[in-house]
């Protein structure tokens, strides 16, 4: 069983909507370097600026003096588009040749940059030669005729999950992860979803066709229109492997059964909470690394972006750290170049993690990468003054400069709670805008914490005491004193634009040796607390995870209103076992109402609605008699697991429109879920394998297969399975619709009236000796098809279908005849012995309001 093996899922239309690229949607603003392009027609044009004072201001204080001029020169070119190959896809070795024979040669002569040699290449550090860069912006790919079918190759394959186009420097974090097929893996801040396609990637890349890895991926992002990026990107893995959920990464549920079971619910051989051996922590950032392909970032960047995240990135790392097992790997990253948001958070991670963490040297992991050494020292930039030492903040500012965004992490105690301020910068500095291809959030913060007048004018009205008004007129401080962390910042990674033609990135990989002690973490807590006073002076006691947060839907139900009791607890932060406080006690009385739920007695109105509003419940699936009907039309051999592995959005069992089948890793996270009262907002996970269907001709089965369960359930399915030459199945592709005695092979167009009325699998015999085999032959093709009283229909979305015929052709090197679509005697459009619905079905939601799935744009 191998996920990722499926031919491909088109992409949603909605997905491409959500990624504003500020290059192409400014005609009158073309991008500088691009000889003009979008001038034509509009003499009003203006290029943007390509200039922003206070930017080059700040980072002068970073870049070298002597790699200034390529620093910016290089920040002014387009990014050249990179993207990376996806290894456990079935055509993999196909579109690598592809690659290498094909386009390799075919576009030298398009070389457009007179230092490369190579009009598209694999990028050195990229493992196994996965990752290519081409030598052509986003722009020429789309302008240039010589490049059209390319661009087509480009968009198609990236489409249906082939290749995946992202930022060159956006595919390091994972790299360092170093991840095994076993892992449980967390990436808290996933959306829209690159890094975490990749993570599959790696996942299914070593595991054998038609087996499941036991690996996890958990994928999470707050923000819920960008979980739906995060979503629509990963369906393209066709993935049993993965959760995806929609939580506050900072207090992500740590599902601690501990604290929430009686001794009698615990099982030793059971999950017991939630740890990773591989957490991925890549932040919100300002992202100002991504200028290049951003570059609305010139206009909006200002220094107080990177201090107003400072603060939620710590919190996430710590979160990230607690959630992590002893021995697991950490990876925190940012496309900021900001050391505020970079070094800082990293040197405040071990500060509060103590012994229990080191910041790992990583260099000679990927040699190839051209990269820096982190930075030990810098200055902290605030409303126009530079800041070597935390003392120098005027005291109201001291509530937002925190001590931990400096070097040593030092500060002084006469803190001035300034409320206003400190949420007014947090919230500016998280209205997150979408900026290029949407890969990172940006922070933006025009009228705080900048540095122009108009901020100076504003501030001295709004400061209420004396001193502040003082100190604030004097702009264009700067402290003498500087400071050096003590912590071996150097081993964290800095990628810069002008070394290797790329964006910019920092990553800091960091393993856990030992469990985090309460007094580390609540130390830290509580020093972020000192500042970080709601309006009404209550000090938040948001320490973690396992408590109720603002997010989450009060469902008016005795289970769900207990679990406010456990508001103040401890979390997962702390590894510590045995927190029995009162906290715990009550959870014991939430465990009862769960399990008394489990057993039956759950209200009618959570079980219809789940604990969060507009999500659907997660349901294993257990009628009986439904999927003994599937096992037996389809002939499912034994060895095939389903118990416990099918599961459904819907409570109403009878009203079941998609099965999904899941993993065992994430069956386990599912049981844990329940038994801690879905402490976990799940808003989508595994794969849809069966889908109700209903045609006027009838089936003794109303569940069809899906495409993308196909590769999955293949080598067990032993009935409604034909086996065709290229030709029929090639005709299968190109008119969707044939009639029995239409096919080439006659014997073929029997065997398939032989068939009982429903679903069936079409495989392709050519290039097979043995039918036997093929079926559990990796490089088996084979497609849903339905078989009506006169005909066989294809039951795959159009994209799919091209990109099937495609690449059959050039994998058997078979010149299949161009044919007319309307073919005679061959009914294109479908016939009334189709099912009702003939492609690959929009993924509806279960009930309207809730399912996070988006429909198909082609199906
Ligand atoms: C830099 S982007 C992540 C990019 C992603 N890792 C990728 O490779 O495609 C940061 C993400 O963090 C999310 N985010 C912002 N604040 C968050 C929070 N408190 N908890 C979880 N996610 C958050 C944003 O919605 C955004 O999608």
């Amino acid at each position: 069983m191998g996920g990722g093996r499926k031919r491909g899922r088109t992409q949603r239309r909605h997905f491409k909507q959500g990624r504003e690229n500020v290059w192409k949607h400014n005609p009158q603003r073309p991008p500088a370097g691009e000889g003009g392009e979008g001038r034509e027609g509009n003499p009003s044009w203006q290029p943007f600026a390509t200039e922003n004072p206070a930017f080059e201001e700040y980072y002068k204080q970073i870049i070298p003096e002597e790699e200034w001029d390529d620093f910016m020169s290089m920040l002014r070119k387009p990014l050249p588009s990179t993207f990376r190959i996806n290894a456990s896809c079935q055509f993999f070795q196909d579109i690598c040749s592809q690659l290498e024979n094909d386009f390799r040669k075919s576009l030298e002569t398009e070389v457009s940059d007179e230092h490369e040699e190579d009009a598209i290449r694999p990028l050195p550090w990229y493992p196994g030669n996965l990752a290519w860069h081409l030598n052509f912006s986003r722009m020429q790919l789309r302008r240039n005729q010589a490049l059209e079918s390319f661009h087509e190759f480009l968009k198609r394959e990236n489409e249906v999950g082939n290749i995946t186009r992202q930022e060159a420097v956006s595919m390091v974090p994972p790299l360092f992860l170093n991840v095994q097929p076993d892992h449980h893996i967390l990436d808290m801040c996933a959306a829209p979803g690159s890094k975490t396609f990749q993570l599959l990637e790696m996942i299914h890349q070593s595991t054998k066709p038609a087996l499941l890895p036991s690996a996890l991926v958990v994928a999470n992002d707050v923000d819920v229109q960008r979980c739906n990026l995060l979503i629509h990107q990963t369906k393209r893995m066709c993935t049993a492997n993965l959760i995806v959920t929609n939580h506050e990464a900072q207090n992500f549920p740590g599902c601690n059964l501990a604290k929430f079971c009686s001794e009698t619910c615990m099982d030793e051989a059971k999950l017991q909470r939630l740890e990773f051996d591989r957490v991925l922590c890549d932040v919100p950032c300002s992202g100002d690394g991504t200028v290049r392909k951003a570059p609305d970032m010139w206009r909006k960047w200002n220094a107080g972006m990177g201090n107003g995240l400072h603060r939620l990135q710590v919190e996430i790392a710590m979160r990230g750290m607690g959630l992590l097992k002893v021995g697991g790997r950490m990876v925190y990253s940012t496309c900021s170049m900001n050391p505020v948001e970079n070094e800082a958070v990293v040197a405040e991670i071990l500060r509060r993690c103590g012994d229990s963490v080191e910041l790992l040297d990583i260099s000679s992991e990927l040699p190839e990468l051209v990269c820096r050494p982190g930075l030990s020292t810098w200055k902290v930039r605030d409303r126009g003054s530079w800041f070597g030492v935390h003392e120098d903040i005027p005291r109201y500012r001291k509530s937002v400069i925190s001590p931990s965004m400096f070097p040593s992490g030092k500060g002084s105690q006469d803190v001035e709670v300034n409320t206003d301020v400190v949420d007014a910068d947090m919230k500016d500095s998280t209205d997150m805008g979408e900026e290029g291809e949407q890969e990172r959030n940006t922070a933006i913060d025009d009228s705080n914490n900048g540095d122009s007048a108009k901020t100076e004018e504003k501030t001295e009205v709004d400061c209420e005491s004396g001193e502040a008004l003082t100190r604030y007129k004097k702009l264009n401080f700067t402290s003498t004193r500087t400071e050096h962390s003590d912590y071996p910042l150097h081993r964290c990674m800095r990628i810069v634009p002008h070394d290797q033609n790329s964006g910019a990135f920092f990553i800091a990989v960091l393993r856990k040796h030992s469990p985090l002690n309460e007094i580390q973490v609540v130390d830290g807590v509580k020093s972020e607390q000192s500042i970080s006073k709601d309006k009404t002076g209550k000090l938040e006691e948001d320490l973690g995870s396992d408590k109720v947060s603002s997010e989450e839907n009060i469902v008016p139900q005795q289970v769900v209103d207990n679990t406010n009791a456990v508001d103040g607890e401890q979390n997962g932060d702390m590894d510590s076992k045995s927190s029995k406080d009162k906290s715990s006690e009550d959870a014991k009385v939430i465990v009862k109402e769960t399990e008394k739920a489990q057993a039956g007695t759950r209200d009618r109105r959570q079980q219809n609605q789940g604990r969060w509003r507009g999500v659907d419940p997660v349901i294993f699936f257990k009628d009986e008699v439904t999927i003994k009907s599937i096992v037996s039309f389809y002939g499912i051999k034994d060895s095939f697991p389903l118990e416990g592995h099918l599961v459904t959005r819907n409570p109403d069992t009878s009203h079941v429109k998609r099965i999904y089948y899941v993993s065992k890793s994430v069956q386990d996270v599912l049981e844990l879920n329940i038994k801690v009262g879905e402490r976990l907002k799940i808003t989508s996970l595994g794969l849809k394998i069966f889908e109700r269907q209903s045609s006027k001709e009838g089936s003794p089965c109303t569940f069809r297969l899906s495409s993308e369960g196909l590769p999955l359930l293949l080598p067990y399915i032993t009935k409604q399975i034909l086996y065709a030459s290229a030709i029929d199945f090639q005709h299968l592709l190109q008119y969707r619709t044939i009639k029995f005695p239409d096919f080439v092979d006659a014997k073929f167009g029997e065997e398939a009236s032989a068939l009982l009325p429903g679903c069936c699998v079409v495989v392709l015999r050519e290039g097979h000796q043995d039918i036997g085999s093929i079926a559990t032959d990796p490089s088996a093709i084979a497609i849903v098809c339905w078989k009506g009283k006169t005909n066989l229909c294809v039951m795959l979305s159009p994209l799919d279908g091209e990109e099937l015929l495609e690449r059959i052709s050039l994998r058997f090197g078979l010149k299949f005849p161009k044919l007319d679509k309307e073919k005679p005697n061959q009914e294109v459009t479908g016939s009334d012995e189709q099912p009702d619905c003939a492609t690959e079905a929009d993924d509806q939601p279960e009930s309207k309001a809730s399912d996070m799935e988006i429909p198909d744009a082609e199906a």
